[in-house]
């Protein structure tokens, strides 16, 4: 646990061990004070000069307040500065995880970790890390200058306080398992609210708040569940410490008074005795709670951890290949092509492939459709296009240049993706529109506003392209989230353009439109459509058919009408059908 705790400081470790050291250097100024006490009493009873010793005492009381003050103000810097390491860290990596990883995942969680795990780990590996090596310090210390005076007690003490710590170990390590159950639980409330939330309108509509009400509640109740019972194992151990100290306490009056009366132990060194077992108390009530504190954020140590040992998708190699990584050769074939894909196989779980050797070609300037019935694995081939995911085998080139020639950033910068429900950003128009393009100015945004039909509508809004979406774009309608969506894609000029049923949420005469600007696009780059209408699949230079998971039929739309039944079947047959082609 402390050595996960360690490989997370990273970067923190310099200040916060200064930070040790300046509480370290407090608390030993700590464990002088009863000594210099002692020998005020012992200047007293000896009947010395006082001026000396008492200077000596007030001057190690300053410089313990002043040494402790700057420490603590190092270590809540620290703390805070690791925090923010921390989330940073973690929104990077989280960002840059393998699509395949984030599949089984939950955003909801994912943001519990980043933010509630992160404050229970800041407070388990500053604070309480300081403050058990501090206090285990200053207890050793303490014991040790017993020790020094009278052995025989100091290990009476020892023996008692032994006992306190082997009770209270056990019960931190109960407390470390439920912490466990604790931060799952609350990443699943955050996972759980996420998914209402985002669901809003259909939980509405499907009448489903009580549902989801009692679903979340019962989540909270999971968590209390947890935290109550991690707060019972937590509420015993200081009153465990405070009894050892407090039977310490006895042990020193009795056989402390009793051996001053044999002469064994002079009465400053009692009372120093005394004092030490006082400046015991705090130090040791403070470790078995810091132990038992760091045992409560194993839970979340393990969640973080287990967010960094995500693979990301700059730790995988860009190649083909299931296993081990086969390299495509580099060199550069000629451009016949500005998309080709050769024998494409891959499936999301081994042994289920959804691409079985998928081959198509979309030309320079072309506008080729891919259609097919739903589960075909027409979105599956965009996303091998994009290389969200990594295929088991076959090759991909743009413009004749294979995937494994080109880092990923590189790669999608020649791809421009339109997604089939078109997420728009929370933001302005104009932050959604320049997303691919940061540099556009407001000339293109609004030729691409033109080109999608929009120009008329953004004009007449108070505040044009600054006009905030809302959240997921909720205040436009899907007609005008997918235009502005392609005018994002289109803004970046991509070679080649991806597009998954542009017109599927326009009415007719956006359709229509959309389709001319189709033709108009093609001036510009290649364009691979996932077609279900068919005014984008006549309007295609070739149709590839999808089915089983490769090109079952590949030619114009003519052709394929002619000469095979199972297109005749998908656009014809059922023309309303799941996947069929519609006729608007
Ligand atoms: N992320 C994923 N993880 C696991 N399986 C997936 C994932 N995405 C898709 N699949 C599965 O892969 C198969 C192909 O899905 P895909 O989305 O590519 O089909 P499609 O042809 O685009 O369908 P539609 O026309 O209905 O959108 C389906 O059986 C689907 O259940």
């Amino acid at each position: 646990m402390l050595r996960q705790l360690w490989t997370l400081t990273r970067g923190q470790r310099r200040p916060l061990v200064a930070a040790l050291l300046l509480t370290l250097i407090a608390a030993a100024v700590g464990v002088a004070q009863p000594l210099a006490a002692k020998g005020v009493v012992d200047a007293l009873t000896a009947h010395r000069p006082l001026l000396g010793p008492v200077a000596v005492l007030v001057l190690v009381l300053l410089a313990q307040a002043v040494i402790g003050a700057f420490a603590a103000f190092l270590l809540e810097r620290t703390g805070e500065r690791f925090v923010l390491g921390m989330r940073t860290g973690l929104v990077s990596h989280l960002l840059r995880i393998q699509m395949r990883a984030f599949d089984q995942l939950r955003v909801g969680d994912l943001m519990a970790r980043a933010s509630t795990d992160v404050a229970a780990l800041r407070e388990a590996l500053t604070h309480v890390s300081v403050q058990i090596a501090t206090n285990l310090c200053v207890a050793l210390g303490s014991l040790v200058a017993m020790f020094v005076m009278d052995p025989v007690l100091m290990l009476l003490i020892l023996g008692v306080l032994l006992t306190a710590g082997l009770v209270i170990n056990g019960l931190s390590a109960r407390i470390g398992r439920v912490s466990m159950t604790l931060q799952t639980a609350v990443g699943a409330i955050s996972a759980g609210l996420e998914r209402a939330l985002s669901a809003l309108r259909t939980v509405r509509a499907n009448r489903a708040e009580q549902r989801e009400i009692d679903h979340l509640a019962a989540l909270s109740h999971r968590a209390y569940d947890a935290a109550v019972h991690s707060a019972r194992l937590t509420a015993v151990i200081a009153p465990a410490a405070q009894l050892a100290i407090n039977a310490a306490f006895v042990l020193i009056l009795l056989v402390g008074a009793a051996r001053v009366d044999q002469g064994a132990l002079s009465l400053g060194a009692l009372v120093a005795m005394l004092l030490y077992a006082t400046q015991l108390a705090g130090p040791l009530t403070e470790l078995m709670a810091g132990i038992a504190s760091v045992n409560r954020a194993k839970g979340a140590t393990e969640r973080i951890q287990e967010v960094y040992a995500l693979p990301t998708e700059d730790s995988g190699v860009p190649t083909a290949g299931r296993g081990t990584p086969r390299r495509q050769p580099a060199h550069r074939a000629p451009s016949t092509a500005s998309l080709e894909i050769r024998d494409l196989r891959f499936g999301y779980s081994p042994g289920t492939p959804v691409l079985r050797g998928l081959s198509l070609t979309v030309p320079p300037h072309a506008l080729v459709a891919l259609v097919g019935p739903s589960g075909a694995g027409k979105s599956t081939a965009f996303a091998l296009v994009n290389r969200f995911y990594e295929p088991w085998s076959g090759s991909i080139r743009i413009d004749g240049r294979p995937a494994t020639d080109m880092g990923l950033k590189e790669w999608r910068s020649h791809i421009g993706w339109v997604e089939q429900d078109c997420p728009i950003l929370h933001g302005t128009l104009r932050d959604n529109l320049r997303y691919a393009a940061p540099d556009a100015t407001d000339d293109r945004l609004w030729q691409a506003l033109d080109l999608v039909n929009l120009t008329h509508k953004v004009r007449r809004l108070p505040a044009g392209l600054d006009s905030e979406v809302g959240e997921r774009g909720a205040r436009l309608s899907s007609g005008e989230r997918q235009r502005i969506a392609i005018a994002r894609a289109v803004l970046a000029r991509p070679r080649l353009l991806l597009m998954d049923e542009p017109t599927a949420h326009l009415d007719p005469a956006n359709e229509a439109a959309l389709t001319v600007n189709m033709h108009d696009l093609r001036q510009e780059c290649a364009l691979l459509v996932i077609a279900h209408r068919m005014s984008t699949i006549e309007a295609a230079d070739t149709v590839v058919m999808l089915a089983n998971g490769t090109a079952h039929a590949t030619g114009t739309y003519a052709e394929l009408l002619r000469t095979h039944p199972g297109f005749q079947r998908l656009v014809g047959g059922h023309p309303a059908g799941v996947n069929g082609a519609r006729r608007s």
